[in-house]
């Protein structure tokens, strides 16, 4: 047993506070509208021993720290789901004007860099399909809509689990409310953007079961542009479609195809994830039951 004895105070390590000085920049993992995600070594003893994170930092344009960016680390920082990426910490500097955001870092990166990768068949991507949908319940129960779900924001832990790994555009939708309304978007994900979100900016828990839609086609064309008309779209150098064209296509009931060997029960999931009326979308608690059945 340790000596308690001695007069001189223990020093209390809290883990969640990283001090810049030990982090040592190791190279960027992504980069967003708003800032980047960068892999650090935590390296205090400065031997090489510490471990990796992800740091998410953001652009520090105006030097005062933005309310939603708080709003993100409150938010990483309430959740605790095996299917959400972990938080460990924030690091501050200058006095609190730069926050950078500190999440376990998971080196497969997203299903997008992991799929094409890897031959990952039916069963397993039905079963990160309800992986994803426990997650987004888990997150939707504490009444926030995450308006990014995709592919590239879900991260791989290993090869039979996955976890949403990003919360930028995550907001919260007050009790007896429906909606989180936006004007402007930055660039926007619009081949992930429920019709109602395209045409009047209202974002709720529905939107986030369309982008669920679409993050499932990609799952199952494995994220590859040859087998994805989503992916051929939004190929580097063709322009992407404009928002008032995918109204257009969207009225008119024209949906992504169902993708190679999607069994019916797969195909139905995708058509009432993209219903135009957001009330005949499913919710994710039922999503979860529905890929377990399949999956018996
Ligand atoms: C400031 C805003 C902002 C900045 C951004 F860069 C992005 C985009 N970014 C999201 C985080 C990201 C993908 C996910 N999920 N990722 C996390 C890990 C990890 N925790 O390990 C990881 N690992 C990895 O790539 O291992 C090889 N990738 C990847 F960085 C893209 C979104 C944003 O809102």
């Amino acid at each position: 047993h340790p000596d308690f004895s001695t007069s001189e105070a223990l020093p209390i390590i809290d883990p969640h506070v990283f001090h810049k000085r030990h982090l040592k920049r190791m190279r960027d993992l992504g980069a967003g509208h708003f800032g980047k995600v960068t892999l650090y070594l935590y390296d205090p003893a400065n031997d090489g021993t510490g471990e990796c994170v992800a740091v998410k930092s953001l652009k520090q344009e105006s030097g005062h720290v933005p309310d939603g960016w708080i709003e993100e680390i409150k938010i990483l920082k309430l959740l605790d789901h095996g299917n959400i990426v972990k938080y460990k910490g924030c690091c501050t500097e200058l006095g609190g004007q730069v926050m950078q955001l500190i999440m376990e870092y998971l080196p497969l990166g997203s299903l997008q860099e992991y799929l094409p990768k890897r031959k990952v068949g039916l069963p397993r991507c039905l079963m990160f399909a309800q992986q994803i949908c426990q997650g987004m319940d888990y997150l939707h129960t504490k009444r926030y809509v995450h308006r990014d779900l995709a592919a590239r924001n879900v991260l791989v832990e290993n090869d039979r689990l996955v976890k949403i790994g990003d919360f930028g555009l995550t907001k919260y939708i007050p009790e007896g409310e429906i909606y989180y309304r936006v004007r402007e978007e930055g660039a926007s994900p619009v081949y992930w953007y429920a019709i109602e979100c395209l045409k009047e900016g209202k974002f709720s828990f529905s939107s986030d079961i369309w982008s669920f839609g679409v993050t499932l086609y990609e799952v199952l064309t494995h994220c590859e542009p040859r087998r994805s008309p989503l992916y051929k779209e939004m190929n580097v150098g063709v322009a992407p479609m404009t928002v008032m064209a995918l109204i257009e296509l969207l009225e008119r009931n024209r949906r992504l195809p169902c993708p190679n060997e999607c069994p019916h029960a797969v195909k139905m999931i995708m058509e009432q994830c993209w219903s135009g009326d957001p009330a005949k979308r499913p919710t994710f608690e039922s999503l979860t039951k529905a890929f377990q059945d399949i999956g018996q």
